[in-house]
């Protein structure tokens, strides 16, 4: 099984870069050079046949390692040109030093974009404009680089992270969209959240020789778990019955939102389930039953008649469709107050954020699944906040309601008390109406067949994503929840 990928900040990166060169005792030009050697043989390798390449350097290290780049090319008797977009002569230390090696190779170096060819379908670019230590708004020169870079037919590398790119939180206006960002050292978080996966394109790590020590020093801000580090469930055994698979109640389904609860109980079911029952309006009823019949619903009218239900199941998941009238917060309530796991979604988590039910309440055994509006919410702060840094909302998050806390997205951040993982899944085909509610089901579902609720959280945040990349086979558009259910059912096992 695959161990998490850490995942760092910028400035943990930079520490790591300070340890690497303190503990191989190298000047920090040859971790430059490492770096460049690191990106050429990635360049040649994915396009051994290019025509020529325009490399774009900043004024910092990252243009640095482009120089070295280019001076490789140069080598290679590959056709090669550097737009340096800070003069030359105003370049210090390693890049300095690397701008000087690209020179003494014969590679041409111009300063104006005007004197720059328009690059072909065969002209590779490579972008070390800015790497980690980018901040703020772009600066107009950059930025015109950049959109010279945009306006590329050929392919597009980008050195350690693509320019424009906040290596921390994933964030970007005006930015690179690359081909392949060859990262060096340290996985930057934003390359993984946000709009990162978007503009990373194929992302390759190297760890140019850092000592294993480094990455005992610095603590990465996230994990991140691919397909092979999530664990699965175990292999049912032959003697088994229903009851050990969990009896999971969905409770939702104000008027007008029936499909959202009967969807989670459907992929509660298809995730593996043994029994599933609903708790939702009474008008829903013949729908749940035509559609699903595998699932016992039950009329609910007040939090009352909720209450006899809530004894017999092993999990329960409130809140799709649960809406937001007095019925609404009389079954969010009750429900609350069970004493098996819970799984709070959607309106459940709009009533809470209110504060009037289940005020102050945390728990250990339950997870709430937010998207970034949601946690907003919960957090008594703008979206725009949770965007900037959606790993400190996650961790927020949790720190106010305990729990485990999966704060949807590209990159789907889960919050526990170890820390916090993230799960790059799914796709924009997915942005329709029910997703949410699907992964309501597949959460309980999994908590119902023992997975502790972190490893139910990451195995159903995987399952849910690969259910929709293999749904959407057939197109994005035009995606429905509903399509996933057979891949659920097909990727669980
Ligand atoms: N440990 C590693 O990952 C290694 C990294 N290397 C490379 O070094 C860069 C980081 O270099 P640094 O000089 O710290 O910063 P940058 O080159 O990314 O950028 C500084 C450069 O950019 C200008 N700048 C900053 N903000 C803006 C802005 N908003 N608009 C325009 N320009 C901006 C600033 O003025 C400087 O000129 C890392 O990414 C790697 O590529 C090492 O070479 C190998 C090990
Ligand atoms: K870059």
């Amino acid at each position: 099984m695959d161990t998490p990928q850490p995942l760092y900040s910028a400035e943990s990166v930079r520490e790591l870069d300070r340890q690497t060169i303190a503990a191989l005792e190298i000047p920090s030009i040859r971790l430059m050079k490492r770096a460049g050697r690191a990106a050429f043989k990635h360049l040649q390798a994915q396009w051994p046949d290019i025509g020529r390449i325009q490399v774009f350097c900043g004024g910092g290290n990252n243009g640095g390692d482009g120089y070295v780049v280019a001076a490789l090319a140069a080598q290679k008797k590959i056709p090669v040109t550097v737009y340096a977009c800070t003069e030359p002569d105003k370049l210090k230390g390693d890049a300095h030093e690397a701008c000087e090696y690209a020179r003494r190779e014969g590679v041409q170096v111009l300063t104006s974009l005007a004197e720059l060819d328009n690059a072909d379908g065969n002209t590779l670019i490579v972008d070390a404009l800015l790497g980690t230590g980018f901040s703020g708004a772009l600066r107009v020169d950059v930025a015109h680089a950049v959109e010279r870079i945009e306006k590329s037919p050929g392919p597009v590398l980008a050195v350690d992270i693509p320019s424009g790119l906040s290596a921390d939180m994933g964030t970007a206006d005006l930015a690179v969209h690359a081909d392949m960002t060859v990262t060096f050292i340290g996985r930057k978080l934003g390359l993984y959240c946000g709009r990162g996966p978007a503009l990373c394109g194929e992302v390759q790590f190297e760890d140019l020789g850092a000592p294993a020590q480094a990455y005992c020093d610095v603590d990465a801000a996230v994990h991140r778990y691919t397909a092979e580090g999530i664990k699965r469930l175990p292999v049912r055994a032959a003697d088994t019955f229903k009851n050990q698979f969990g009896h999971i109640l969905i409770v939702g389904g104000d008027s007008g939102f029936g499909g959202a609860a009967l969807m989670a109980a459907q992929s509660s079911a298809r995730a593996g389930a043994g029994l599933i029952s609903l708790a939702t309006r009474p008008e829903h009823l013949s729908a749940a039953l035509t559609r699903c019949p595998e699932v016992m619903a039950h009329p609910v009218i007040s939090g009352q008649e909720l209450e006899p239900l809530l004894d017999g199941p092993s999990v329960i998941a409130v809140g799709p469709g649960l809406g937001r009238s007095p019925w609404s917060e009389q079954l969010l309530a009750r429900a609350g107050r069970a004493e098996v796991p819970l799984v709070v979604d959607a309106d459940a988590l709009n009533i809470l954020s209110e504060g009037r039910v289940l005020a102050g309440v945390k728990r250990n055994d339950w997870v709430l699944t937010p998207h970034v509006g949601e946690a907003a919410r919960l957090l008594g702060c703008d979206t725009d906040d949770v965007l900037a840094d959606p790993r400190e909302a996650a961790a927020a998050v949790q720190e106010k309601f305990s729990g485990v806390v999966i704060l949807k997205g590209a990159g789907t951040l889960i919050a526990h008390d170890g820390g916090v993982d993230l799960i790059n899944s799914g796709n924009p085909g997915m942005a329709s109406g029910g997703m949410g509610d699907l992964l309501t089901g597949i959460v309980a579902a999994l908590i119902g067949q023992h997975l502790p609720l972190v490893e139910a959280a990451r195995l159903a945040v995987w399952l849910h994503g690969e259910a929709g990349n293999r749904a959407a086979e057939d197109g994005q558009r035009g995606l429905l929840a509903t399509d996933l259910l057979p891949w659920i059912r097909r990727l669980v096992d």
